[in-house]
């Protein structure tokens, strides 16, 4: 068989080929292959199999894995990438002790970020986003998740929109995009937020026809929009065919878990403060739970999401760095890893399952990554770990040695292609 790349000499191979998200206790159960090698050809995969059989490969490009681990590339099921400036100021804020609510109730937090990216150019925006890929393909991550929610004006959202698509074009990273016009209440809305969702859901015909979004996102919380609002936002998101999505039970528990199933989104996000009977939904439900723990880290808060709760209740969930300028600054998932495991108790083939398989069906892209099987896509990383307990196990640094896209090598350790 020709190929045009055979990686081989692999320590343990995760393919993490399972149908479906994979819930409750199937997440814990984990294939690890010894000894593999792994064939791209055309940009997929053509052939996985024993170290040993694959001699008979002649490959244009062979890539000795030393005897390291090898997986799936990882998918970002959760970020707010598209912005203009950034909220260091709100440090010695958040010091303070002042919450994350209050300081978006006086005008900072996402608010500040808007007026940042409303007076942000259009290329500005572009070659930060492209910045911010590069970092999160040097991590490892090979599929990310993309909202807007920093314009909540029609002409910003849509230059946000514009902007996720361009950079998906440009950069080899493949992004989903989310509208999220319903993130805050701008100031000029602040006595009529009913307007303001109007105002959005009137995009939603646009940005259906200019294909600028595949999912429509909402966050439903104290001060923002309630539950109400946001069934009422999502049924008609629903009716224009958008996949949906709530920023749900962030900070104050108002029930957007259970709003997530009742209105069939494909995830509720964040879910810090998830009831039982929440939690118990989301477990019988085929709505998947992204949990981002790197939030209550950022935002110095005790209450993490009842992650081990929800996989033992039989849930789908993921894992998400929640990339943004404000409560969760960082691209680096492998971090998230390390604090599910600390702070989720999450078991590293859970956490496996989290970062690959269940975040790429959470966007949508179930059958096209997270996976490494034939005919998938070849986004794989080759990583400086002898095993697959050693990333979540060695926190705060970047473990990729080599990540491949489409087959073809995209960063190498030390270098950016
Ligand atoms: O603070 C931000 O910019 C991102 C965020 N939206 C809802 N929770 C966090
Ligand atoms: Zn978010």
């Amino acid at each position: 068989m020709k190929v045009d790349t055979l990686i081989t000499n692999i320590g343990q191979l995760l393919t993490m080929d399972k149908k479906g998200p994979v819930k409750g206790s199937d997440m814990n159960d984990l294939t690890v292959m010894e000894g593999a090698a792994v064939a791209v050809k055309d940009g997929r995969i053509k052939w996985i199999g024993s170290a040993e059989k694959a001699v008979n490969i002649q490959a244009d490009k062979t890539i000795d894995a030393d005897g390291k681990l090898v997986t799936p590339g990882l998918v970002e099921p959760h970020t707010h990438l598209v912005f203009g400036g950034s909220r260091e100021e709100e440090m010695a804020l958040k010091q303070q002790g002042v919450p994350y609510l209050e300081i978006l109730k006086q005008g900072g937090g996402i608010l500040s970020t808007v007026n940042a990216t409303r007076d942000a150019s259009y290329n500005e925006l572009l070659e930060k986003a492209l910045f911010h890929l590069d970092r999160m393909a040097m991590h490892g991550i090979t599929t990310v998740e993309a909202k807007s929610g920093y314009g909540l004006d029609k002409q910003t959202e849509l230059k946000q929109l514009q902007v996720t698509k361009e950079a998906n074009v440009k950069h080899p990273l493949d992004i989903v995009s989310t509208f999220l016009g319903a993130h805050a209440i701008p100031p000029e809305h602040k006595e009529d937020p009913e307007a303001f969702l109007s105002l959005m859901s009137e995009l939603f015909d646009e940005i259906k026809e200019k294909n600028l979004a595949e999912f429509i996102d909402i966050f439903t919380e104290t001060g923002v929009f309630s539950v109400e609002q946001s069934l009422r936002y999502l049924k008609k998101a629903k009716e224009k065919g958008f996949g949906l999505k709530i920023h749900a039970d962030e900070i104050d528990q108002l029930g957007g878990t259970e709003l997530a199933v009742e209105v069939g989104a494909i995830s509720g996000e964040h879910l810090a403060v998830a009831s039982d009977n929440g939690i118990k939904q989301l477990a019988s439900s085929n709505t998947i739970g992204v949990i981002l723990p790197g939030t209550v880290f950022y935002l110095g808060k005790d209450t993490y999401p009842r992650a081990r709760k929800m996989i033992d209740e039989g849930a789908a969930i993921t894992v998400s760095t929640d990339f943004n300028p404000g409560s969760s600054v960082t691209e680096n998932l492998q971090l998230i890893m390390s604090i599910a495991a600390l702070k989720l108790k999450l078991t590293p083939a859970e956490i496996w399952h989290a970062v690959t398989v269940n975040a790429a069906h959470a966007i949508g892209r179930g059958y096209e990554a997270g996976t490494i099987a034939t005919g998938r896509r070849g986004d794989i990383v080759i990583w400086d770990a002898p095993n697959y307990k050693y990333i979540p196990y060695h926190y705060g640094v970047n473990h990729a040695n080599t990540v491949l896209k489409n087959g073809e090598i995209l960063y190498k350790r030390g270098e950016i292609r």
